[in-house]
């Protein structure tokens, strides 16, 4: 006899939008793994909602599984998203950077700032185990939206997800941070580091990042640029503008700092994004 599995009419819903959104089955699977679902379960359920033979299901999953996506790179001289007009001023190879202008138009900047300003804190760092910590490298204050959290959030996500060909869902919430003068952050690296403890359960959702956009919400009056030693290159942090990087995990040309303000301040938006899904069925 053959038996059907039982599947609430919730995660039928959800495993049949996620697929129309145009998520593959092994995005599906992986968010399903990441919730805590039984991987062979999670298997005979999809099969079972999208009518595929669970044996086709099998043969793809172990590759398909650790299949990441890449961003791809916008390319000069730019690009119009949603009336947005996007601009590459700046191209770099090795490591990959792009500094981009257009990015925000200036009411949506002068509105993150005044939506993020009340509910700042002083900026965590991941620890070598996964947990948060404050962190004496990165002395500003920031807070988190969740992943759509507001309209404006949500509009700025789907521009970035639309200008570098990766979902939405492959980001972390978008990142506020506000530097005074002398506040800065030590350089340091996007991804992951694979030797540290803690990189199992980092990645355990979304796995390793894969890009970064910094996104300038103000002009600091002197100071604040993003800087990448390793090839001498500083970014001018403007109002609007932003730098895109993108990485593998160990890239050590990646290093990158933010400068110390000298005079004013300096407010960015950071998007931080994952080779996979980071989000997953009932999560933020
Ligand atoms: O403040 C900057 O310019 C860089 C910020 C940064 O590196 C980050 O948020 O990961
Ligand atoms: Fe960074």
């Amino acid at each position: 006899m053959h038996s059907r599995t039982t599947i609430s009419p919730a995660l039928r819903e959800w495993i049949l939008t996620t697929t129309r959104a145009g998520h593959s089955v092994a995005d599906v699977l992986q968010l399903m793994k990441d919730s805590g679902y039984d991987p062979r379960l999670s298997r005979s359920m999809v099969a079972e909602v999208l009518k595929l033979p669970l044996a086709a299901l099998h043969a793809r999953t172990a590759n398909a599984l650790m299949s990441s996506l890449r961003t791809t790179h916008p390319e000069a001289p730019g690009v119009s998203i949603g009336g947005q007009a996007i601009g590459v001023l700046l191209s770099v190879d090795a490591p990959v950077i792009r500094v981009l202008d257009g990015m925000l138009a200036g009411a949506e900047c002068d509105e993150l700032i005044e939506l993020a300003r009340p509910q700042l804190q002083r900026a965590l760092t991941v620890d070598s185990d996964g947990g948060q910590q404050v962190d004496h490298r990165r002395t500003s204050e920031g807070m988190f939206f969740g992943l759509n959290e507001l309209p404006l959030v949500g509009r700025i996500e789907q521009r970035l997800a639309d200008l570098l060909g990766v979902p939405v869902d492959h980001g972390e919430g978008l990142q506020i941070l506000h530097y005074l003068p002398g506040q800065a952050y030590e350089p340091h690296y996007d991804w992951f580091d694979p030797e540290q403890p803690g990189f199992a359960a980092i990645t355990a959702a979304g796995g390793q990042r894969i890009a970064s956009v910094v996104m300038y919400l103000n002009t600091p009056a002197l100071g604040g640029g993003t800087a990448f030693p390793e090839i001498g290159l500083t970014v001018t942090a403007r109002r609007g503008s932003a730098v895109y990087f993108a990485y593998e995990g160990g890239d050590r040309s990646s290093l990158h700092a933010g400068l110390p303000v000298q005079r004013g301040e300096k407010w960015i938006a950071t998007k931080w994004l994952r080779e996979r899904p980071y989000r997953s069925p009932g999560r933020r």
